[in-house]
C-alpha cells in the first residue's frame, strides 16, 4: 500500500520537474526519449500564432504527462557513478545498477559528469536490479575536486559536511578538521565539525579548540557515541538534510550514526591498539536515509579527500581568521612562512592571529601542499 503511493508520489515530483522544464523549453540536460521532445519542438514551430501557441503548450502538457506517467520512471538517488553505470536508490529504498541514457551524456559539457553520486535522476526499470536513467534534476551544494584543469564532482545536492574528528583513539588532528573546512569553504557547502568520543577525555580540554572554531563562526558540537553526548543535537542537525560525511577512520562515524538512528546496523570497527588507526570498515559508498527526512551520504571519495585541488597560495585566504591579513602582504604570492613584510606573521606576532592556528596552517602547508613529488 505504502509502496504504490510512493511511486505515484515519485510520479507527480517527475510531472512537475517535467512541465517545468518544458515551459522552460530548456532541454539541455533533460530528456525522456522522443515523445516530450517532439512535442516540444511541434510547440515551438507554432509559436508566434497568438492564442494557438498557448493552447499548443496546453496541449503538449497533457501528452507530456500521459507520456509520462506511462513511462513509469521511478525516482531515486544515485549512490554510486562508476563509469556508465550507477548505483542508484529508488525512492522506496531498492537499489538498481542503472546505465546512462546516450542523450544525456552526449549534451553534458564534460562528458564524465553527466551523473554523478548524489545525483536525484528518474530512471526506467527494465528489470527488477537494472535500469536506464533517463533524467537528472538539476544540482546544489556540489563537492568537488579539480585535478589537472578538470573538475570532478565526488558528490552532489549536499547541505552540511560532516566532519566527524575524535577527541582521542585516535587523537584530534586540527589540520584534518582544516582540510575539510578549507574543502568545504571552496565548495561553499556548510561545515559542522563533531568532535566524538569527548567521554574518553576531561571536556574541558576541548574549550580552547571549541572556542578557536566557534570564534571563526563554524558550528562546532561534541559527542560520544558511548554515553549519548550531543546525539540527539546531532539527529535533530541531519533532519530534512543532506549531508556528507568526512573524517578519518575509527573516529566513529558509523558508532554515531548507529546512535543518531538506533536500528542501522552499520559496521563498527576497531582501532587497532598499535597505531591508534582505524581500519577503513566502511570501504563502498552509502546513503543512509534519515527517518524523518533528509539522508547522509558516506563515500571513500570524500573520507580519503585530500587537499589536491586546493594551492598552498590558496590556504589563507581559506582560512577566515588570516583571511583579513594576507593582502596587506608586501607579495601577493606570499605564502607567509619566510617571506619579509608579511602581514599575517605580524598578526601571530602581535597576537591578533592565534599562534596555534598558524601552526596549523604551516603544517598544513608543509604536510600535504609543499611535498615535492
Ligand atoms: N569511547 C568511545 N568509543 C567510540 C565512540 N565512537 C566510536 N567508538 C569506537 O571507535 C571505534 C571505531 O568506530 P567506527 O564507528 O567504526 O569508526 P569510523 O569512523 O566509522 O571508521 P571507518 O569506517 O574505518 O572510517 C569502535 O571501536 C567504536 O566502538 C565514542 O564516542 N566513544
Ligand atoms: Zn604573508
Amino acid at each position: 500500500m505504502a509502496k504504490k503511493k510512493k511511486s505515484s508520489n515519485s510520479r507527480t515530483a517527475f510531472r512537475k520537474h517535467h512541465q517545468g522544464r518544458v515551459r522552460g523549453g530548456d532541454l539541455t540536460r533533460d530528456f525522456t526519449g522522443g515523445k516530450e521532445m517532439a512535442d516540444l519542438s511541434r510547440g515551438e514551430r507554432v509559436s508566434g500564432k497568438g492564442d494557438l501557441t498557448r493552447k499548443r503548450t496546453i496541449v503538449s502538457e497533457t501528452e507530456s504527462e500521459e507520456a509520462a506517467s506511462k513511462a513509469e520512471l521511478i525516482s531515486g538517488r544515485v549512490i554510486s557513478a562508476h563509469g556508465l553505470k550507477c548505483k542508484v536508490m529508488a525512492d522506496d529504498g531498492s537499489m538498481y545498477e542503472c546505465a546512462i541514457r546516450q542523450v544525456l551524456k552526449s549534451l553534458s559539457i564534460d562528458g564524465r559528469s553527466a551523473v554523478v553520486a548524489g545525483d536525484f535522476v528518474w530512471f526506467r526499470a527494465d528489470t527488477p536490479q537494472d535500469g536506464m536513467i533517463e533524467r537528472v534534476a538539476d544540482r546544489h551544494g556540489i563537492i568537488c575536486r579539480t585535478s589537472r584543469g578538470q573538475q570532478h564532482i565526488i558528490v552532489a545536492n549536499i547541505d552540511y559536511l560532516l566532519i566527524i574528528a575524535s577527541a582521542a583513539q585516535p587523537g584530534l588532528k586540527p589540520v584534518l578538521i582544516d582540510r575539510f573546512l578549507l574543502t568545504a569553504k571552496q565548495c561553499d557547502v556548510e561545515p559542522v565539525i563533531v568532535l566524538n568520543k569527548v567521554d574518553l577525555v576531561e571536556p574541558t580540554s576541548m574549550q580552547p579548540i571549541i572556542g578557536a572554531y566557534a570564534a571563526m563562526g563554524f558550528r562546532v558540537l561534541m559527542t560520544s557515541a558511548e554515553d549519548g553526548t550531543g546525539v540527539d543535537y546531532l539527529r535533530e542537525l541531519l533532519q530534512g538534510k543532506q549531508t556528507a560525511l568526512a573524517g578519518q577512520s575509527g573516529v566513529g562515524k558509523s558508532s554515531l550514526l548507529n546512535v543518531v538512528q538506533p536500528g542501522l546496523g552499520l559496521a563498527i570497527g576497531r582501532v587497532s591498539t598499535d597505531n591508534d588507526k582505524g581500519r577503513h570498515t566502511t570501504t563502498a559508498s552509502q546513503l543512509i536515509p534519515i527517518e524523518g527526512g533528509g539522508a547522509v551520504f558516506d563515500t571513500p571519495g570524500i573520507r580519503q579527500f585530500q587537499l589536491w585541488d586546493i594551492s598552498a597560495g590558496e590556504v589563507a585566504g581559506l582560512m577566515p581568521d588570516m583571511r583579513p591579513y594576507v593582502s596587506s602582504c608586501r607579495y601577493p604570492n606570499c605564502l607567509h612562512l619566510s617571506e619579509d613584510d608579511c602581514a599575517v606573521k605580524d598578526a601571530v606576532a602581535d597576537s591578533r592571529i592565534d599562534a596555534r592556528r598558524y601552526d596549523a596552517y604551516c603544517h598544513l602547508l608543509e604536510d600535504d601542499l609543499l611535498v615535492e613529488d
